[in-house]
């Protein structure tokens, strides 16, 4: 048990230092995490919100090592599985930036006098 957390610690520090995108995720994730808690909004979407594109984010890391080792030059199932993975990390992102307006908005207007 101790050993699969540790195991799960390697692939999240492993994602952590090769992954430029991994990083800024976790960092607008805790900078909506702040705001949630400054604004008074509910943490709790935003907590799932965070764990979805980071989890993505990590699956995608995963399956961009393994088509590398399956296939470490060109070919056009290599991009299908890349461009995928990629995608799922993209239209979570989407969801993310859409909900955290619908939910940041109004009090952050309130919260700035302007409405
Ligand atoms: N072996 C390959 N065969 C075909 N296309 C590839 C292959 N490797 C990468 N690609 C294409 O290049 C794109 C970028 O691949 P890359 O491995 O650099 O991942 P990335 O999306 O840039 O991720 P990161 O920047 O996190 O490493 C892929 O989305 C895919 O379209």
């Amino acid at each position: 048990m101790a050993r699969s957390f540790l195991y799960a610690w390697e692939g999240l520090v492993y994602a952590w230092r090769v992954q430029r995108n991994f990083r800024l995720e976790a960092y607008l994730g805790l900078l909506a995490l702040l705001l949630a808690l400054w604004l008074g909004v509910d943490p709790v979407p935003v907590l799932l919100l965070i764990a979805l594109v980071l989890s993505l984010e990590l699956l995608n890391t995963a399956l961009e090592a393994l088509t590398d080792l399956a296939s470490p030059v060109y070919h056009p199932l290599a991009k299908r599985a890349k461009d995928t993975a990629a995608a799922a990390v993209f239209l979570a992102s989407l969801l993310a930036l859409s909900i955290g307006l619908h939910l940041f908005l109004p009090p952050l207007l309130r919260k700035l006098g302007l409405i």
